[in-house]
């Protein structure tokens, strides 16, 4: 026997004898096990090592999804920023209500300024009442009623201004607001598809909805306060100039090197408010992908790691703010130790100058309330600086995404006259990337032609391009190089909204519905259509078949992006509402992949029922659809590699598509 089997019994011998003493501590040990429990004790421990290793996947998991939490961030925020003019601009429109609000906000400013003059008067006024040793108060009394009753008047109309600049700023932010909202939202709906392909749509809606809030509230906020505090603080200097040169002197001397170092600290705060603000953006842009894809989640379970990322990106944007929220802190505790100290020595250098007879205690008070008013006024500034400072970067990222030009403008171009258009479409030695990938060659010198009123077929293998003839053919993007022609004439030649609007209808392999009633899909193709021919189009469909079996038919909500409906009745539904169109040329892009044979001859008739004197692009893998076109081009290595009829091509000895038929590459 070897050394290490003996060693082994050894072991084994000690570890049933010291099993044996410890059993022997515990009665209940003794017992016989039974199966069951054996096998219980082994789902637990198998349940229990799966539950860790779940968690530690999961954990392990969490970095390297995070990494998809990168491609959400936003880099240009950084640059986002608004010049004086921009905000002019704004402001422009609604001139009446900013002219209006600032006079009465300055109004309320110019009385705020007299009422310590006026507080001097009256106290000047008691302190001779306090000093008269005669027996004439009651003449004195009488005395400060006028005092008294200009300084209630100056009350009254203070709070009649404020009212009013209140009132006429709310009507101008609420302006101003909703004119930038849909300022943006128009400049969004019209950008190029490839500003969509690179920003997510939960930033959008951030800058379309928060940032808007945010400029409006500061703004507001700055032209009320900003301005009544601002003309405040120089009226108040002019009045403590008034009362006492040599202490105002002293006092203001110091303010340059507060504004000095106010700036300063300012431009780091604006930076730090950008990032925040950034960050914010991602977070949203976190949550609102993963609710987007919440099935998504659902299915994998992924509840617990995609709340972890949010938070995450939280606890970043939470950190940012505090950070912005400290620094803003300690800029207001600095200003208000200086204020503070500023008022101690009005006080300290007042009575030195009462008592060598220089100085009123009315003159005194007048200058301590003054002096206070620049306090609030300063302390409100650099609350307002920070408020500021959030609005004008708010703004800034509003801005930055309305300054924008799309690339293809919409209303410009020629229209061809319904009479002379024919549908005849060529593409010339198309070369084309997409622009958020342009080192990847889609085209090179692709060239082909669908003839009017003819049916024309596109297949071969995926990724190869055969959507993108159709994005190219909807301009949704320009070709690098070479042309696309609509009966001769290039495509940006012609008008964009008449392009789509009018003259091509698309059925793409997605369709994708408003979270509105069917009856209201079907109608998007064409919004004057009668409530007839809505009914038409959805039976030449085959819609009316599932509609009607619904409780609400025709009135039923079919949730958001059509989640509530079967991907077949989605089709159907994109179907009808093409056909309501009535466009001159179709595009089928898998129209009907989504169907069950059943379904999908029912909607084929249809379609054929459509496509009769149309120019009919179709993008299919099923040969039925594919064999009935008049012309077949088969897309690969960046061009249209085979052209002919079904017939022809399944004849050409080692044809690619003879080869994708063969090999079920098209469904037969
Ligand atoms: N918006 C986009 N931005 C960047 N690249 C894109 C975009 N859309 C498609 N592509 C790329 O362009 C190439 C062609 O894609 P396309 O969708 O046109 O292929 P396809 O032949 O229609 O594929 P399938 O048959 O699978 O639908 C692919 O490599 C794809 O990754």
């Amino acid at each position: 026997m070897s050394i290490l089997s003996k060693l082994s019994q050894i072991s084994i011998k000690s570890a049933v004898q010291s099993s044996k003493h410890c059993f022997s501590s515990y009665p209940w040990l003794h017992k016989p096990i039974s199966r069951t429990t054996i096998l219980k004790t082994w789902r637990i421990c198998g349940f229990g090592a799966g539950l860790g290793a779940v968690t530690l996947r999961k954990a392990a998991c969490a970095p390297k999804l995070s990494k998809r939490i990168d491609h959400l961030r936003t880099t240009e925020d950084q640059n986002a920023s608004m010049t004086a003019g921009e905000l002019w601009n704004l402001i422009k429109p609604f001139f009446g209500w900013f002219f209006a609000a600032v006079v009465c906000a300055i109004l309320s400013a110019y009385i705020n300024i007299q009422i310590p003059l006026c507080l001097g008067d009256l106290v000047n006024g008691i302190v001779k009442i306090i000093k008269d040793e005669s027996n004439n108060l009651r003449s004195h009394f009488e005395q400060l009623k006028p005092s008294a009753l200009h300084l209630m008047t100056l009350y009254v109309a203070q709070s009649a201004l404020t009212f009013l600049y209140i009132t006429f700023l709310t009507v101008l932010g609420e302006r101003m607001a909703t004119k930038m909202r849909s300022d943006l939202f128009q400049k969004l709906l019209h950008h190029d598809m490839a500003f969509f392909d690179s920003h997510k749509s939960g930033e959008l809606s951030a800058r379309l909805n928060a940032d808007v809030q945010e400029f409006k509230s500061s703004f507001k906020l700055c032209v009320s306060q900003g301005l009544r505090t601002f003309a405040q603080t120089i009226g108040c200097i002019g009045s403590l100039y008034f009362l006492s040169p040599t202490m105002t002197m002293y006092t203001v001397a110091v303010v340059p090197g507060i504004i000095l170092a106010g700036s300063a600290i300012g431009a780091g705060l604006r930076q730090l408010s950008r990032r925040a603000q950034g960050q914010s953006a991602t977070a949203s842009a976190v949550s609102d992908e993963a609710l987007t894809n919440i099935r998504t989640i659902r299915a994998f379970a992924m509840e617990k790691l995609e709340s972890r990322l949010f938070d995450n990106e939280l606890d970043k944007a939470r950190a940012m703010q505090e950070q912005l929220g400290v620094g803003i802190g300690l800029f207001q505790a600095g200003t208000n130790l200086f204020l503070n100290g500023m008022i101690l020595s009005v006080l300290y250098g007042g009575s030195n100058l009462i008592s060598k007879g220089e100085m009123t205690p009315g003159a005194l008070m007048s200058f301590l309330v003054s002096a206070q008013t620049i306090q609030r006024s300063l302390s409100q500034l650099s609350i307002i600086f920070g408020t500021a400072i959030k609005g004008w970067t708010a703004g800034g990222r509003v801005l930055q995404f309305s300054r924008l030009e799309p690339s293809i403008p919409m209303d410009t171009g020629v229209c061809i006259p319904y009479h002379s258009l024919w549908g005849d479409i060529k593409f010339e030695d198309v070369s084309f990337s997409y622009p958020t990938r342009p080192g990847h060659t889609v085209f090179e010198n692709l060239t082909l032609s669908i003839p009017a009123g003819q049916v024309v077929a596109l297949c071969g293998p995926s990724g190869e391009g055969k959507s993108t003839i159709t994005h190219l053919l909807e301009r949704f993007y320009e070709p690098k190089s070479g042309r696309v022609t609509l009966d001769g004439r290039d495509l940006r030649e012609l008008n964009v909204e008449w392009l789509r609007g009018q003259v091509i209808g698309l059925i793409s392999q997605e369709p994708v519905l408003f979270a509105t009633s069917v009856e209201e899909n079907i109608r998007y193709g064409r919004p004057d259509a009668t409530d007839e021919e809505v009914r038409e189009a959805a039976r030449a469909a085959h819609v009316d078949e599932f509609v009607s079996r619904f409780p609400s038919g025709y009135s039923t909500v079919v949730g958001e992006r059509g989640a509530q409906l079967s991907g077949g009745q989605k089709q159907r539904i994109a179907i009808a509402r093409a056909i309501l169109k009535n466009p001159p040329i179709l595009i089928l892009d898998e129209a009907t992949s989504a169907l069950d044979s059943h379904s999908e001859h029912m909607v084929q008739e249809a379609l054929n029922n459509v496509m009769k004197g149309r120019t009919v692009l179709i993008i299919a893998h099923r040969l039925s659809t594919i064999r009935s076109a008049q012309m077949i081009y088969v897309i690969k290595d960046k061009k249209a590699l085979e052209s002919g009829t079904h017939e022809q091509l399944m004849a050409k000895k080692g044809s690619l598509y003879r080869k994708l038929v063969e090999a079920h590459n098209v469904d037969s």
